[in-house]
């Protein structure tokens, strides 16, 4: 029988910080009408624990002892103290930076790659895995595209942004008003959107095609809600408008697995699990009609093909009793 690994960490730690488990020995527990648990030796607790905790039960006793694993609400209270820790730095160094990036570089292309790259990678690196797909459809840093993607999770912009590239992100008004990430979202030059707002949509519209001219990419989840369900919701013009206007390419990207991780109305948990971004191929033309068309196709397509291949992974990963 294998040494159980406790870890008091809310992520994947290295070995030698696993705390060992210190006793190994068989199950000495036992049920009797009368009795109830009998404990026949001392080992008796460390026992009824590992087989509660790693849900052996009898039938796989002789199985190793499972991890403890911390529970969502513990790992969504590390992630929010995790991210804000791993700001204070960069917001400072924006909010240096801003006067001279107003003078040099205000259409704030070259400026903030890296800031927002590291504070993502720094926010996530602990909690999830990001596997990224088709890196290679990426156009050049400097070259400026309309990107899209599916919307899940409120966490979907930080596996977005460890890509480096300086996104002006459109965003929800209110979005703007968050101590510390809303101001930061201004001082990048992000555009806000008011909800059910004709004029200040067409403002918004105005302001990205004035940014993609002048060489900055912008960055819209066209759906412009996340999906409650995981299923794509209907995409709305404003980003094929854009890019049929101006002539740069939309660059559709899908995003998998940050719904199960932090779901819609449930903030305040980080479930385990993985994401993968799929970077796809730059679609160009002037019919913005057709690029809507073309984006969520392509994307609907990615999500239902990684959809059978999770099913088909788990069926073969499933114990069969012979
Ligand atoms: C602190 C230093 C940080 C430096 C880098 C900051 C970069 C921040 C980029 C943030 C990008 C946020 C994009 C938000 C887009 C948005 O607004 O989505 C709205 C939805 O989610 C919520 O809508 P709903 O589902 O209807 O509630």
């Amino acid at each position: 029988m294998q040494l159980s690994t406790l870890s008091l960490f809310p992520f994947s730690v290295p070995k030698f910080l696993h705390i060992k488990a210190s006793r190994e020995g068989e199950s000495r527990c036992y049920f009797t009408l009368n009795q109830g648990f009998n404990r026949s030796n001392k080992l008796s607790r460390y026992i009824v624990t590992r087989s509660q905790l790693g849900g052996t039960g009898i039938l796989d006793a002789t199985n190793s002892l499972s991890e403890i694993k911390p529970s969502p609400k513990f790992r969504g209270v590390c992630f929010y103290g995790m991210t804000v820790m791993a700001g204070v730095l960069p917001f400072g160094i924006l909010i240096v930076a801003h006067p001279l990036a107003l003078i040099f570089d205000p259409y704030k292309t070259k400026f903030y790659n890296l800031i927002p790259k590291l504070w993502a990678t720094a926010s996530i690196a602990p909690f999830f895995d990001i596997e990224l797909e088709g890196l290679e459809n990426l156009p050049p840093q400097n070259a400026p595209a309309v990107y899209v993607s599916n919307h899940q999770s409120i966490i979907d912009f930080y596996p977005l942004l460890t890509l480096g590239r300086s996104f002006k992100f459109i965003g929800k008004n209110t979005v703007f008003l968050y101590p510390g990430i809303g101001w930061a979202m201004y001082i990048l030059g992000m555009i806000p959107v008011k909800r059910m707002d004709i004029r200040s949509h067409l403002e918004a519209v105005r302001r990205c095609m004035d940014l993609v001219r002048n060489g900055a990419s912008v960055f819209f989840f066209p759906e412009g809600t996340r999906s409650k369900d995981g299923k794509l919701g209907d995409f709305k013009k404003g980003a094929f408008t854009v890019a049929a206007k101006t002539g740069v390419p939309v660059i559709p990207m899908t995003l998998i697995g940050t719904g199960e991780i932090m779901p819609a109305g449930m903030e305040h948990v980080v479930n385990s699990g993985s994401v993968k971004l799929i970077i796809h191929k730059p679609i160009k033309g002037n019919d913005p009609e057709i690029l809507r068309l073309l984006a969520r196709n392509t994307i609907l397509d990615t999500l239902s093909i990684e959809a059978q291949k999770k099913k088909t992974a788990l069926i073969s990963s499933k114990p069969s009793i012979i």
